[in-house]
């Protein structure tokens, strides 16, 4: 700085030299600065409006062709960088089209929504929580009134140096050890608590998150028939997780500076007064100073929650392809896609790294103006502030004659005061100032918390209207001219007019459609109406080309698919016996034992009440012949079955979960792709012997015969159900693969 300033100095005296008066080039030094600053505040906001409006336009083009074909590339990105950008959202596209898209920030729909998380984080005004808050406050109390304490005891031990009052300053200096311990035990404290409360928080939003995420099929219908969240699990963990410590975090770094200030000023007033100074013109001047200054930092201030957000948007996708690989990593490395794959990553992550700098470049230049207002401007008024009582004080001795003596004494007093005032009000002064960093750093947080908030809130949002039936997606035929008038159509979202109907009656245990429509969930209606009815003992065998909605009309039966028209009449499932069983082609293992593979969906506990024993999970494998599989483990065994078991061992080991379940419907879709013919032949056997009503969806004609009844789809929407004929029963003796 002095280097600087004496180089200034010479550029002065050589400009006075040339004519230019000190004044001057005091003026257009400052000026210039002025100009410096404005344009480096300025100059993010333009790039950033002018990037703003080039994405804009890309995301235009992307909405009106419904296709990524993005025109446009911006100064830093590639147009390889805008196609990820818009893969990122093309899941959120639907929101980000309607016109109540909210932009996480400080602002009336954040409150609603912090306000709206908060009753979930504290759900009555007696619980655990706000035990937890009553004593983190207690603390933190504590913790300003020690301050002042430890404050008045340093002022206190400057005086006694200065008056060489060894007897006084050790007793004080005692004292200040004294207060060290339940000083550092507060401290300590605080941050404790704030952990409890963060991590109480973070429970109570986990567990209300996962009971909506498992309430009605959430986590299928989240990811399979809404568009608006991607990455869910980054959402139930990363970001539930950052949400709840920033919440505990803000609430100690907002409500310590407040009480401080609060009681600092008051000390501060009473020490004022002590000097018999005016105790108005000092706190005066500070709060105008502080006003205007948070004022100045407020409006340059860059929008950190949406930066926020956009950044954990990013992550949540370079997660999501992290996860993809390790899901599919046998496939990807059969294929030898690892370069595509990479490539993908590291655009990923590329584009994190963008954002992360982003927020970085607004976050240097905001700091430093930040910097420059807390430990500078402050300063100086802090100085003006502390100086005033001295400087305008009346403490001038009182009347009457004094001696010399007394007056030296006197002096000697009021020097000592003086000091003991000085160091005090400027330990108080630290102390508040150091508040003030903390409320004004706090704002950034608040509109980072805002970011969090958006998410947190947006995914429980989404779970909510999932969970009753309201989807967002983005590529669905949204006009009632593209379905034909089957789907109806409010606010541009389709609405399921279908009625799902349980029937009680014992003597009626058939499956019944009514005029069903099969629609994906991208809203492309694949059959317009479909009526049949299935009585139990009928086994339905269901065929028809790739993709003319075999697996779909399964989905609609067991609720996972919305139906948007006519009357689906199922039996209401009863204890212990399930209505339909789904066995895929690709069979799901679960994390557990080979018990727990076997008995799955139910847990030790459902089985051990249905009072099945191990002897008789040991009959069911060998009906699937897979009894040495029991003989090499044993029941109780962790493995991990998904690797462990080849896919056809899988296959039998789903078909041994159809046989402990022994439901009225099995709903089979290719479930014995994989199996030996013979061993197949005789699960189907079995199964009808168990007196299940199959209902198959294969292509191999050797199953024909275990069936009554065929429903033929022909992929153009027409479909045929019909009893079968005793030759195509035996159609494997002359029609090897057709299917309609
Ligand atoms: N989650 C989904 N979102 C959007 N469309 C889907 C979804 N699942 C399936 N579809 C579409 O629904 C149509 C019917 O699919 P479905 O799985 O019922 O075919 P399928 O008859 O079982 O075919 P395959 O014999 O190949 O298994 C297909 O056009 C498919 O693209």
């Amino acid at each position: 700085m002095s280097v600087l300033s004496k180089y200034v100095d010479r550029i002065a005296e050589t400009c006075e030299q040339n004519g230019l008066t000190k004044h001057a080039f005091s003026y257009a030094l400052v000026t210039s600065a002025i100009v410096a600053l404005t344009i480096k505040v300025t100059i993010p906001y333009v790039i950033q409006n002018s990037q703003h409006g080039s994405i804009k336009k890309a995301k235009t083009k992307v909405n009106n062709n419904g296709a990524l074909t993005p025109t446009e590339t911006n100064g830093d990105g590639s147009e390889e960088d805008l196609q990820l950008a818009e893969a990122e959202k093309l899941l959120v596209a639907q929101q980000l089209k309607k016109k109540t898209t909210i932009e996480p920030g400080l602002n009336k729909a954040f409150l609603k929504q912090l306000g709206m998380l908060v009753k979930i984080m504290i759900p009555q005004p007696l619980c655990y929580e706000t035990g937890l808050l009553s004593v983190h406050t207690f603390c933190l109390i504590s913790r300003t009134f020690l301050s002042i304490y430890v404050a008045a005891l340093e002022g206190a031990l400057v005086k006694f140096i200065v008056r060489k009052d060894i007897r006084q300053f050790a007793l004080v200096l005692l004292k200040w050890f004294g207060i060290a311990i339940p000083a550092t035990f507060v401290n300590s404290m605080i941050r404790f608590l704030e952990s409890k409360l963060a991590l109480a928080f973070r429970t109570r939003l986990v567990r209300h998150s996962y009971r909506l995420y498992f309430k009605n099929q959430n986590y299928y219908r989240v990811s399979n028939l809404d568009g608006r969240i991607e990455n869910a699990d980054h959402r139930l963990t990363e970001d539930i997780s950052v949400f709840a410590s920033s919440v505990a975090h803000l609430y100690s770094s907002l409500t310590k500076p407040c009480f401080d200030l609060m009681l600092i000023g008051l000390a501060l007033m009473r020490s004022s007064r002590k000097m018999k100074a005016n105790i108005l013109t000092g706190p005066a001047l500070s709060v105008s100073v502080i006003a205007l200054t948070a004022h100045i930092l407020r409006v340059v201030s860059p929008k950190f929650g949406q930066l926020v957000s956009e950044e954990a948007n990013r992550y949540g996708y370079l997660r999501h392809i992290h996860s993809r690989i390790i899901t599919n990593a046998e496939e990807i490395a059969f294929y030898g896609g690892h370069r595509v794959e990479m490539h993908q990553l590291r655009q990923a992550y590329n584009r994190l790294v963008n954002q992360m700098t982003t927020i970085f470049n607004q976050k240097l230049w905001f700091i430093m103006l930040e910097q420059f207002f807390m430990k500078y401007v402050w300063s100086g008024t802090g100085m003006i502030m502390v100086s005033l009582p001295i400087l305008t004080g009346n403490s001038s001795p009182s009347a009457g004659p004094l001696t010399d003596r007394d007056n030296s004494a006197h002096a000697e007093s009021s020097v000592s005061e003086r000091t003991q005032y000085l160091t005090t009000a400027r330990n108080l002064l630290i102390s508040a100032a150091d508040a003030i960093e903390r409320l004004m750093s706090s704002y950034k947080e608040i509109v980072a918390l805002a970011g969090y908030t958006y998410r947190v809130a947006g995914m429980m949002d989404v779970f909510e209207e999932t969970s009753q039936g309201i989807y967002c997606k983005t590529s669905v035929a949204q006009s009632d001219d593209q379905s034909n008038g089957i789907i109806e159509f409010r606010n541009g979202k389709p609405i399921a007019k279908g009625r799902i109907i349980y029937t009680d009656d014992p003597k009626n245990m058939s499956i019944s459609l009514r005029e069903v429509p099969v629609v994906t969930p991208n809203c492309d209606i694949v059959v317009p109406k479909l009526t049949l009815c299935i009585e139990p003992g009928i086994h339905l065998l269901i065929t028809g080309p790739n993709g003319c909605g075999k697996s779909s009309l399964f989905r609609i039966l067991s609720g996972l698919w919305p139906i948007y028209a006519g009357e689906l009449h199922i039996p209401r499932p009863v204890e212990d016996v399930p209505c339909m069983f789904y066995i895929p082609q690709r069979p799901y293992m679960s994390i557990g034992s080979l018990c727990d593979q076997i008995i799955y969906p139910d847990t030790r506990d459902d089985m051990k009440r249905k009072k099945i024993t191990e002897d008789e999970l040991r009959h069911i494998l060998k009906l699937v012949s897979l009894e040495h599989i029991a003989q090499r483990d044993s029941f109780d065994v962790v493995r991990d079955w998904k690797d462990i078991l080849s896919g056809g061992e899988k296959q039998r080991m789903a078909v041994a979960r159809l046989f402990y379940h022994k439901p009225r419907y099995a709903l089979l879709d290719e479930c014995t792709s994989a199996v030996s013919i013979d061993v197949e032949s005789s699960i189907y056997e079995i199964a009808k012997g168990m007196g299940i009503t199959l209902l198959t969806i294969t292509h191999r004609p050797t199953l024909w015969k275990y069936h009554t009844h065929i429903l033929e789809f022909d992929g153009l929407g027409n479909w045929q159900f019909r009893k079968m004929s005793s030759n195509e029963q035996q159609a494997e003796k002359f029609k090897p693969q057709t299917t309609s």
